[in-house]
């Protein structure tokens, strides 16, 4: 099996793991029938093999990096064994050979041309779809939503290096109204007759530089005073639809009647009616009441809040796990809601411009990453400043580790932090896909009371659902795509697993003569911006895609997605299948399936686990031996530690939040930080700057001097001054500002403040290690529903309630809404393998070539089923004879088997 190293796993990989490996082993073209698991070319030389295979043959070699083993402080449990002597090969391996395991079924054959016949417009739409772009996008077209700035062509602009920060103001109706801003202010009241900033900012600016190059020129002077009348003219209709706007704000805000909202929302969004669930949720906001909203993908979430956050007299806090996703929002910020966003990709003036307008009050509503939350300076600016009426979390399966796309940095919104130390006024939690297991977490962790959960049903029926299983990938999509009615589709999204599958599958579709462009986060911003700006305005047909493409996206007329690969969950099925049909017309939803893709996604599923071991091992690293380690700030640099401890870096800041929010709370987490520092002095000397500064007095107590650059550990420095890194980090700022210094930040790291030792090491670990083998069974499960749904539409399905060879909506919508109960689906179909001859053979003969390594069990397991991990990346094992030869046998299986083998190498170093 190749390294899953290029798959896009999910939308939070975007942001917050490194990018994937570049080159994953090569697809098949076609019309080869399968994609392979193994690498067959390669011609096995050990001759220790125990069998004829299929599989790729590479003889076993020297791994380029080894895993190291750090001195451990604490008795070790029994993992991992490090093979001192080989015993003999030879005689036990030469007769063994990988089981062979039942064929495929055989697909029932679609007729495409039995699906009905598409109700689709094939006419442009006026509506432009708003797409991720890069930081900063043009639009061709008009779009209501327009991001104010200081030219006339519709821009959006996230500003950068201006001193303005981020904020953005949002036209009516796609003009832009330089001089007012009616926006609210700090006291919830409108239209104060205020400027914000940066619009004033940009106008004298502008006004004053044309002014000055203009001296003397009459006819421009002329030019200006009728723009000037202009202008006025048009203010002066501004401030009517101004007035009418806030006199039905405030009669919503009197009163949040029906009537009221309805003409609020005929005003700010020009629609005639709510849509279901809305009107419900906008008033359980209003009431105060922490709502929980499930809607399906595309059924008008955002207007809940953006409606709520007009009506409300504090601001409104939008916390979303993408910035892709935090910008598309901000842009369909309705008009005169003022609104902002912080992230990351921000400069350090960008987020304090942003702080500053927040602490001014001319923020309505602000978007924000979860990781914000760690950061201690936002968190006072919320607390002491402003008041937040209403915190929403947008995808708040998010927050839930038995959801499909769980990210530990939601753990932290939880309803503690929020009302008791923000002072939240409610919160409003969205999502499309929750499973009953996850609605609970989400719930739980917000305290939502159960009568204030608002859930409609999962899918949209305007979408044909049809699933077939694969003989010849490509061929079959090609064959899909120019048959009816896909072929009457203007735009269409291809969703694949693999970054390389994309890239392949786009230019075999544009050979033959199919518009399609690929899309994945490995390729650069600014060419993800075009092929979404391409999609957007029509001008290709298909984007082939992973699953970093979509989430956010708003185009209406998209009329179909096809899967290419099994989605991993019916949670990212639906998710994806979401962003067809949002205009309500028609659309079509092809799932493609096999039994190849399927065993090897499963084994995916177990990359992200660890052992006892493991958890052990790192634990022992966060909390130092040093008795007085209380107090005390630690960092630890995530790449080596991930290696170190085999384990994924989303991994260690999993268990590294639990440590935070469990019962005990071990650690305060510090918002990650680069642990090293090498720094250049430049106007006054080191030392003389020394009595001046004390930071550069401990600078040069800590650093090594290394031809005459001073390198230091940034939380070394920060522990000796009493501060956070953070702080430290801004006061180099600060004197990089006057040029004494300039200064290289690498190593970027996980930082903390110890609070309490664990008193129980081996406890606390075995805990951990249980909630995070329940996770990744939890996984597991999710992927084996979405397989036996798709098994089920097309083998088992009785074709009674309206299903045919071609459409299984009703079936598929059943087993869907089923799972999403929690009614658990997956027994019916059990084509993973349980036991196999020649397993422990196989695994004897590995360990026996390989002795200068040190395995765990799942070490093993993972080289069996083909998923390289940090410490075991696919450059160095993926050449072995036995890569991915296992995926259909239970990891579990593996790794009880690679457990008694490694027990036998122990045996016989002790005999
Ligand atoms: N009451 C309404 N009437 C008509 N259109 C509406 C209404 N409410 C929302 N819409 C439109 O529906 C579209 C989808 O809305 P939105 O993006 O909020 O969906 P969503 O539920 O957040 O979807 P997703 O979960 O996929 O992000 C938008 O174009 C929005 O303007």
């Amino acid at each position: 099996m190749e390294s899953n190293s290029d798959s896009d796993s999910d939308g939070s990989h975007v942001s917050t793991t490194p990018p994937r490996q570049p080159n994953p082993p090569p697809l098949p073209l076609p019309p080869k029938p399968h994609l392979p698991i193994s690498n067959k070319k390669s011609k096995p030389k050990s001759k220790t093999k125990t069998k004829p295979s299929k599989s790729n043959k590479n003889p076993p070699k020297p791994p380029e990096t080894i895993p190291q083993q750090d001195p451990f402080p604490f008795p070790l449990p029994s993992f991992p064994f490090h093979i001192r002597r080989p015993s003999d090969a030879a005689s036990s391996s030469s007769s063994h050979s990988i089981e062979t395991l039942p064929a495929g079924f055989f697909s029932k054959s679609i007729s495409f041309s039995k699906i009905r016949k598409p109700l689709l417009n094939l006419e442009s739409s006026d509506n432009e779809p708003v797409l991720n772009p890069p930081i900063t996008a043009k639009f061709a077209k008009k779009h209501p939503n327009l991001i104010g700035s200081s030219v006339p062509i519709p821009t959006v602009k996230v500003l950068r290096g201006t001193g303005e920060g981020n904020f953005v103001k949002l036209n009516l109706n796609g003009k832009r109204k330089k001089f007012l801003n009616k926006g609210w202010n700090k006291n919830g009241k409108f239209g104060s007759g205020k400027r914000f900033r940066r619009n004033s900012n940009n106008y004298s600016s502008r006004s004053k530089r044309t002014k000055l190059e203009d001296e003397g020129n009459d006819n421009e002077e002329d030019d200006l005073a009728s723009e000037n009348a202009k202008q006025q003219e048009k203010q002066k209709g501004c401030e009517n639809d101004c007035k009418v706007l806030e006199e039905a704000v405030l009669a919503a805000r009197d009163e949040a009647s029906d009537e009221n909202l309805v003409k609020l929302l005929k005003l700010i969004h020009g629609y005639d009616s709510f849509r279901e669930g809305q009107l419900e949720a906008i008033k359980m906001v209003l009431a105060g009441k922490s709502t929980m909203l499930i809607l399906p993908t595309g059924a008008g979430k955002s207007l809940c809040y953006q409606l709520s956050a007009l009506i409300l007299p504090g601001i409104t806090l939008v916390v979303s796990p993408l910035i892709a996703l935090m910008i598309d929002q901000l842009r369909q910020l309705p008009p005169l809601i003022s609104g902002a966003l912080l992230s990351s990709a921000q400069t350090f003036d960008e987020s304090s411009e942003t702080l500053n307008q927040l602490r001014q009050g001319t923020i309505k509503v602000l978007f924000v990453s979860p990781e914000r939350f760690l950061n201690e300076e936002f968190l006072s600016v919320i607390s002491a400043v402003s008041a937040v009426s209403l915190v929403v979390i947008d995808e708040a399966h998010c927050i839930s580790e038995w959801s499909h796309n769980f990210r530990p940095s939601f753990m932290r919104l939880r309803a503690s932090l929020l009302h008791n130390s923000l002072n939240v006024g409610s919160v409003l939690a969205m999502t499309a896909t929750a499973t009953a297991m996850t609605l609970d977490a989400i719930m739980s962790a917000l305290e939502i009371p159960r009568t204030n959960l608002i859930q409609n049903a999962h899918l949209r029926d305007n979408l044909r659902l049809s699933v077939s299983l694969v003989k010849n990938r490509m061929k079959d999509l090609l064959v899909l795509i120019k048959s009816s009615p896909f072929a009457e589709v203007k735009s269409i999204i291809v969703y694949c697993k693999f970054q390389s599958e994309t890239d392949l599958i786009s230019r075999y579709l544009n050979d033959h003569s199919i518009l399609a462009k690929s899309y994945h986060s490995g390729i650069s911003a600014k060419e993800r911006g075009n092929v979404q700006e391409l999609f957007g305005s029509n001008k290709i047909r298909v984007v082939v895609a992973t699953v970093a493409f979509g989430m956010g996206l708003d185009k209406s007329d998209v009329g179909a997605v096809i899967h290419y690969s099994l989605p991993e969950s019916l949670e990212e099925y639906v998710q994806e299948i979401g962003r067809a049909g949002r205009d309500g017309r028609l659309s079509y939803c092809h799932l493609f399936y096999d039994d190849e893709m399927y065993f090897k996604l499963r084994s995916l599923m177990y990359s992200e686990g660890v052992d006892e071991y493991a958890v052990n091992k790192f634990l022992s690293e966060v909390f130092p031996t040093d008795k007085n380690s209380c107090g005390k700030i630690c960092s630890f640099v995530k790449e080596s530690a991930s290696r170190r401890f085999d384990m994924k870096e989303e991994v260690m800041l999993t268990v590294l939040t639990r440590l935070e929010l469990g019962d005990v709370q071990y650690i305060h987490l510090l918002p990650q930080t680069n642990a090293t520092c090498v720094l250049n002095f430049h106007k006054t000397p080191a030392v003389s700057l020394a009595q001046k500064i004390s930071a550069i007095a401990v600078i040069l107590k800590r650093s090594e001097n290394k031809h005459g650059q001073h390198i230091f550990d940034i939380p070394t420095v920060a522990n000796d001054m009493g501060i956070t890194p953070v702080e430290l980090t801004n006061q180099l700022y600060e004197l990089k500002l006057k040029g004494e210094i300039t200064y290289e930040m690498k190593d970027m790291a996980y930082c903390y403040r110890i609070l309490e030792v664990p008193a129980d090491f081996f406890s606390l670990s075995a805990d951990i290690t249980q909630w995070l083998s329940e996770v990744e069974s939890c996984k597991v499960r999710k992927m084996d529903a979405m397989f036996n749904a798709a098994y089920f539409a097309v083998n088992l399905c009785d074709k009674m309630n309206g299903c045919s060879s071609a459409d299984h909506t009703p079936c598929l919508q059943r087993m869907i809404l089923d799972y999403f109960a929690g009614v658990d689906n997956t027994d019916f179909c059990t084509k993973i393998g349980h036991s196999s001859p020649f397993l422990r053979a196989d695994i004897k003969v590995f360990l026996q070539s390989n002795t200068h390594a040190r395995f765990t069990p799942r070490a093993v397991a993972r080289v069996m089923h083909g998923i390289a991990s940090p410490a075991y990346p696919y450059a160095t094992w993926g050449k072995t004879h036995f890569w991915g030869r296992y995926t259909k046998i239970n990891f579990k299986v593996v790794m009880e088997a690679a457990k008694e083998e490694l027990k036998n190498f122990i045996g016989k170093d002790m005999l």
